[in-house]
């Protein structure tokens, strides 16, 4: 598929891997660990040293290859190897652990990614153990690949997949669909971009500005993507709604100020009727109408065929829509026209993304656990939470651009594995908790806690070795830059923490770039997909999210009798106040009575006609009123 205009070419900065060997001799002692040549290759006899196993002899290559799987060496009884023990020996035995560290190491030598587990400390017995559980895993897998109904409580295929290699789809007109969506996307970014799609009614000529309206996996991916990816001075800004916080939502408008004129909206909802989401397009709207804009001109739909924000925007001819795929689940999105068309239009090159994470999809594929880096995530997540979530994953990136790393993850991890019910009908109440922000900004907020505190957790430290684009760097100590220390306190950290019996895992690439950043998602989604196999769960559905949109509604609907209650009572002449007690009998809902009372005192501070008189530091003190009745309301 061509495209225009640099939005979707390939880049030029690409990780060549002989650079870093060259780099790796070069630079000192420091770097070497990150940079260590791979056992990985030789273990399989078939398969030859690659250059960058140049660096150490063939003949340790292959003793690698030969040495039994052992955690901590063949010299150690094997009762020691329970895991607390495993760790103390490691510690006193850097050569053990430095073994350890060569002999787990992987590495994705085209993508520049390495995966280091070395800091979990499972044994080789529990490895042998999972290996029928992971097997079964790597089946799953593939017929969900193959299109098997992997959603089943959904009855839904799970295809995001196939987003990234639309050869994999199960069947042609799938094909076509995600070919076709893609060529929208990119053309419909060049289009934008050169101007030839403008704004009616804008100085500047052209878009200058996206304000995406979304929540959930409908804004979570692209947020993640545009703090990671977008340039400095990108095509056009990106601004995000993604919440019903009308404080927020003005914030953000009134961040575009005149600019409006030349947004771009583009509202993002695979259901297409997400409450807040909705809320976010009517205040849109009404700005649009405030300052005299027809938002028809300046308004895009991502979202399913004939959903209601489908519906609406075909009657009220939008700019454009774009199709969102019934089997791409929301949190799973970033590769569909949920994640592409923002990033296309930030100047990120998408088709650099969809080779970074269809290059990882290859490599997840692979049924050897040690050569899998999804499995082997997934493996460390069952050792180091015991298969029940009993310690939580704080992500850890080493660099701003991907803070909102953890965040994207959050959702990916949590929604997809927190889940009440496993896939027999047990109880089993799943899940991982997820959280983090950035290195080395958290040591000097919550790492206190993780070194010496509670110890229900493990790290996932995400290091970046390209600290600037070249040719910026500079000494500002003698031999030492400012990514030496971000780098230096990644590793003392990862240090402190594993001399206190904290484990961690460590996944290193060499830049953030479409690519990498691509391939670090499809890493995510396959390990979540893996490690809910293992332990039984269906990750694709979200049932538990109902159960709060309901309340939700239920509350909403309580506000409405509270209101005609005491429009009916202030209508009354002399107007009579009730107390919160008397409202909820009046409505039929007793047992709502703290609700009615939050209802009321929500309202009250709102300037909507509600007067609350009295203490509401004691609820019972208030009487309640409406300073204006609303006689037709009464008669309606
Ligand atoms: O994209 P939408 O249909 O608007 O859904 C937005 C979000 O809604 C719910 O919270 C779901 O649990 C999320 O998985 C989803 O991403």
């Amino acid at each position: 598929m061509a495209c225009a205009s640099g939005v979707c070419t390939s880049s030029s900065s690409t990780f060549k891997p002989e650079q870093v060997i060259v780099r790796a001799t070069r630079t000192a002692t420091t770097a070497s660990s990150s940079l260590a040549p791979s056992p990985r290759f030789p273990r399989n006899d078939s398969v030859s040293c690659p250059n960058r196993c140049k660096l150490v002899a063939r003949s340790s290559c292959r003793s690698f290859h030969l040495r039994p799987t052992q955690s901590i060496g063949r010299e150690v009884p094997a009762n020691l190897l329970r895991p607390d023990v495993v760790q103390k020996e490691l510690e006193k035995d850097p050569v053990a652990l430095w073994r350890r560290y060569i002999d787990w190491l992987y590495q994705h030598k085209e993508l520049g990614l390495y995966l280091d587990v070395s800091r979990i400390g499972f044994t080789d017995e529990f490895v042998e153990q999972m290996e029928p559980k992971l097997q079964a895993a790597f089946r799953a897998m593939e017929e969900l690949e193959r299109g098997a109904i992997a959603n089943p409580d959904e009855g839904r295929m799970v295809g995001h997949y196939w987003l990234r290699n639309s050869r994999l789809a199960p069947t042609s007109f799938l094909l076509s669909q995600i070919d076709n969506t893609l060529e929208a996307i990119c053309k419909f970014a060049n289009d934008v971009i050169g101007g030839k799609i403008k704004p009616p009614s804008s100085p500047a000529g052209r878009f200058t500005q996206v304000l995406s309206v979304g929540i959930g996996g409908s804004a979570l991916g692209p947020q993640f993507v545009a703090e990671a990816l977008a340039p400095d001075n990108p095509p056009l800004k990106i601004r995000f709604i993604d919440n019903t916080d009308p404080a927020g939502i003005d914030h953000q408008i009134a961040q575009l100020g005149s600019e409006l004129a030349s947004t771009l909206i583009i509202v993002i909802s695979k259901s297409g009727g997400t409450p807040e989401t909705r809320n976010g397009l009517l205040e849109v709207q009404k700005a649009f109408r405030d300052a005299g804009l027809d938002f028809s001109k300046q308004g895009v739909a991502i979202t399913q065929e004939n959903s209601l924000l489908d519906n609406t925007a075909r009657i009220e001819g939008w700019l454009a829509r774009f199709s969102m795929f019934d089997w791409v689940g929301g949190r799973t999105s970033e590769m569909s026209a949920v994640g592409l068309l923002p990033a296309a239009l930030q100047g990120i090159d998408i088709k650099e993304m969809l080779a970074g994470a269809s290059l990882m999809d290859e490599a997840t594929r692979a049924s050897v656990v040690k050569n899998n880096p999804a499995a082997l995530l997934a493996l460390c997540w069952y050792w180091a939470s015991d298969g029940v979530g009993s310690k939580d994953m704080v992500v850890l990136p080493y660099k701003d651009s991907l803070l909102l790393f953890s965040r994207y993850l959050q959702q990916l991890v949590m929604e997809s594995l927190g889940k009440e019910f496993d896939l027999n009908g047990n109880r089993v109440n799943q899940g991982l908790t997820v959280y983090g922000n950035k290195g080395s900004t958290d040591q000097h907020a919550y790492i206190q806690q993780l070194r010496e505190g509670v110890h229900n957790f493990f790290v996932t430290f995400i290091e970046v070795l390209r600290d600037r684009p070249p040719g910026h760097d500079w000494e500002l100590e003698p031999g030492v830059t400012c990514g030496d220390y971000l780098f230096g306190m990644l590793q003392g950290t990862r240090s402190a923490l594993y001399a206190n019996n904290r484990e961690s895992i460590t996944v290193t690439v060499q830049e953030v770039n479409p690519r990498s950043v691509g391939a670090l998602i499809a890493l995510y989604e396959r390990a979540v997909g893996i490690y809910a196999s293992l332990v039984n769960i269906n990750a694709y559905h979200q049932p538990g999210v109902e159960a709060g949109k309901k309340a939700a509604a239920e509350v909403l609907a309580l506000q409405k009798r509270v209101l005609a209650v005491l429009n009916e009572a202030s209508c009354k002449e002399p107007v009579e106040p009730l107390t919160v007690e008397e409202i909820a009998d009046l409505c039929h809902a007793p047992a709502d009575i703290e609700m009615i009372f939050k209802i009321v005192a929500h309202v009250a501070a709102n300037d909507r006609a509600l007067i609350a008189e009295g203490n509401c530091g004691s609820p019972k003190s208030i009487k309640v009123f409406l300073g204006e009745c609303n006689i037709e309301e009464l008669y309606t």
